[in-house]
């Protein structure tokens, strides 16, 4: 766990506030009432039982799923009203389960494309490969292990460093808010050593919201722990606070 103090925004709200947060599908309710709020320089790790709504939050925040009712605050800025790409533009970055990489292009270049400038004027593929592009291709690189990988296709990658990769892409838009679902599954236990001191350091200066299963791994990042059950929060606090509470040993830790 980082030492790094967790900030406040400057009116003391926090980066991410989630209010009375409400989602049904056909009356059934999969969150229902949820008040959630994250920090900068905070990982956050939300866990729970299968179907407790995890990813539905996650769904909800970069605005795949819309709410029935409720607020998604970011920033101040409200985005239950914003489309998904511009949720992207308001600093949102969302790593799903399966790495969404092009296979048959480098790591530069997977990372490459992924520069918010090259996008905005020259396309997706083809845009002029500036000196300030391909340092932070190289920086980013280095931030996710793979600087020796650089021109290697990336499905020669093992899975954890496509799962890296993937994290890099997101990373080229920095984003203030970093979400990711299960981002160690499958992977070995160096990787997920390696995964642990990746987002204790990308998390100094955003908010990295993380769903796991892994309670390993779980203890060796989270700052604080969410556990949602039934749509709403059952526990929040420590880890070890959590892992004590009967209340999670019983729908969660216990199984
Ligand atoms: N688009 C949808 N339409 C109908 N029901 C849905 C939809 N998305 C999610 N659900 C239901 O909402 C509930 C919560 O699902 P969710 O995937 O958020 O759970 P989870 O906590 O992420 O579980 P897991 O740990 O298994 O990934 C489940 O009962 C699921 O079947």
């Amino acid at each position: 766990m980082s030492g790094n103090p967790i900030g406040f925004e400057s009116n003391d709200r926090p980066v991410l506030a989630i209010e009375d947060l409400t989602v049904s599908f056909d009356g059934f309710k999969a969150v229902d009432g949820l008040n959630f709020y994250v920090e900068r320089n905070e990982v956050r790790v939300v866990i729970g039982p299968n179907g407790a709504g995890k990813t539905t939050v996650l769904d909800l925040i970069c605005g795949k799923t819309q709410a029935t009712a409720g607020s998604i605050q970011f920033k101040n800025r409200e985005l239950t009203k914003m489309r998904e790409h511009e949720i992207v533009q308001a600093g949102v970055g969302r790593k799903f389960q399966t790495p969404s990489i092009y296979e048959n292009l480098s790591v530069f270049e997977n990372l490459e494309m992924s520069f918010p400038r090259g996008r905005k004027v020259f396309g997706a593929l083809v845009f002029k490969r500036t000196a300030e592009v391909v340092e932070r291709v190289e920086a980013v690189a280095r931030e996710i292990f793979l600087d020796a990988q650089l021109y290697q296709q990336a499905d020669l990658l093992s899975h954890g460093q496509k799962q890296w990769l993937e994290i890099g892409m997101l990373l080229m838009q920095e984003p203030e808010l970093l979400m990711l679902d299960e981002p160690v599954a499958g992977m070995s236990v160096s990787e997920r050593e390696k995964t642990a001191e990746l987002l204790g350091r990308i998390s100094k200066g955003r908010s990295v919201l993380v769903i796991e299963h892994d309670m390993e791994f779980v203890k060796s990042i989270a700052h604080k722990v969410t556990v949602l059950h039934q749509g709403k929060i059952l526990a929040e606090g420590s880890m070890e606070s959590v892992q004590a509470n009967p209340k999670v040993i019983e729908v969660y830790l216990g199984h």
